[in-house]
C-alpha cells in the first residue's frame, strides 16, 4: 500500500505574502508539494487564469459544489467564498504525494478537524502597518477592501494559537527555510516514520 503524502496548510492574513513565499518555496529544487487550487466567486485579477490562481464560479455554481459535498472546506472571506475541492486532495494523497493549501483561517480549522494529521503553519506579518503597506504596495485592491481585509487580519492573527508552527514572513527566503525545515522535522515525527513498530508494541507504556 502506498503511504498517504503529507497535508501542509499555510494560512495568514490578505498581504502577507502567502502567495509570494508558496511560489518562492515552489521553486526550491528539493521541494514536489502538489498545490491544491482553490475555488472562488472573487472576480479575477488582472493576470489571473482560471484552473490556474483559482477556478472562478459564479454564488450558484459553489452552493451547489457545497450541498453536493463536494469542498472539503469552505469560508466566506471579505463578501466572497472561497474554497477547496475535495477530489483533488484526496486523490492526491492517496497517491502518496504531499498537498500544500493556501487558504484562511476558518477553512484552516475545518480541515484541522477533519484531517488532524496535518500540518498547519500561520505565516505572520512583522506588524500591521507593514502588512497595510504590503496591501497598497501589491495595487490589486480598492481602499475599502484593504481596510476590510486589515480589519479581518485583526481577528486571523488571534487565531495564530491555533496553528502548529508560526513563520515570520519579514524576508521571504527566510521564511521558505522555515517551511522548509518544518516539513523536514515533520517527515521524522515517531508516528510517521515507524507506524507498524508502534502498533506491533502494542499500547502499554
Ligand atoms: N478557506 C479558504 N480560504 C482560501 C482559499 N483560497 C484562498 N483563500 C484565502 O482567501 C483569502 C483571500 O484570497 P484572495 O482574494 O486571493 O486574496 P490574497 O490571498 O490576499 O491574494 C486569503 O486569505 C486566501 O488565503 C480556500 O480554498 N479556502
Ligand atoms: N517578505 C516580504 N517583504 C516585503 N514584501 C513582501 C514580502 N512578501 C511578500 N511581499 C509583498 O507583499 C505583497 C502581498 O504579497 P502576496 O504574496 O500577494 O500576499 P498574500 O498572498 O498573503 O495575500 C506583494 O506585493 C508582495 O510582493
Amino acid at each position: 500500500m502506498v503511504k498517504r503524502g503529507m497535508l501542509i496548510v499555510l494560512s495568514g492574513p490578505s498581504g502577507v505574502g502567502k502567495g509570494t513565499v508558496r511560489k518562492a518555496l515552489f521553486n526550491e529544487p528539493d521541494v514536489d508539494f502538489q498545490y491544491s487550487i482553490s475555488m472562488t466567486t472573487r472576480k479575477p485579477r488582472d493576470g489571473e487564469k482560471n484552473g490556474v490562481d483559482y477556478f472562478f464560479v459564479s454564488k450558484e455554481e459553489f452552493e451547489e459544489k457545497i450541498k453536493n459535498g463536494e469542498m472539503l472546506e469552505y469560508a466566506k472571506y471579505v463578501d466572497n467564498y472561497y474554497g477547496t475541492p475535495l477530489e483533488y486532495v484526496n486523490q492526491t494523497l492517496d497517491s502518496g504525494r504531499d498537498v500544500f493549501l493556501e487558504i484562511e483561517v476558518n477553512g484552516a480549522m475545518q480541515v484541522r478537524a477533519n484531517s488532524p494529521e496535518g500540518v498547519f503553519v500561520f505565516l505572520t506579518p512583522p506588524d500591521l502597518l507593514e502588512l497595510r503597506n504590503r496591501l497598497i504596495g501589491r495595487g490589486t485592491d480598492e481602499m475599502d477592501v484593504i481596510n476590510k481585509r486589515i480589519h479581518t487580519a485583526v481577528g486571523e492573527i488571534k487565531m495564530m494559537r491555533n496553528y502548529d508552527y508560526a513563520v515570520l514572513n519579514d524576508k521571504v527566503e527566510n521564511a521558505v527555510t522555515n517551511i522548509k525545515n518544518i516539513v523536514r522535522s515533520e517527515r521524522l515525527k515517531v508516528t510517521r516514520v515507524m507506524p507498524d513498530y508502534l502498533s506491533m508494541l502494542g499500547d502499554e507504556d
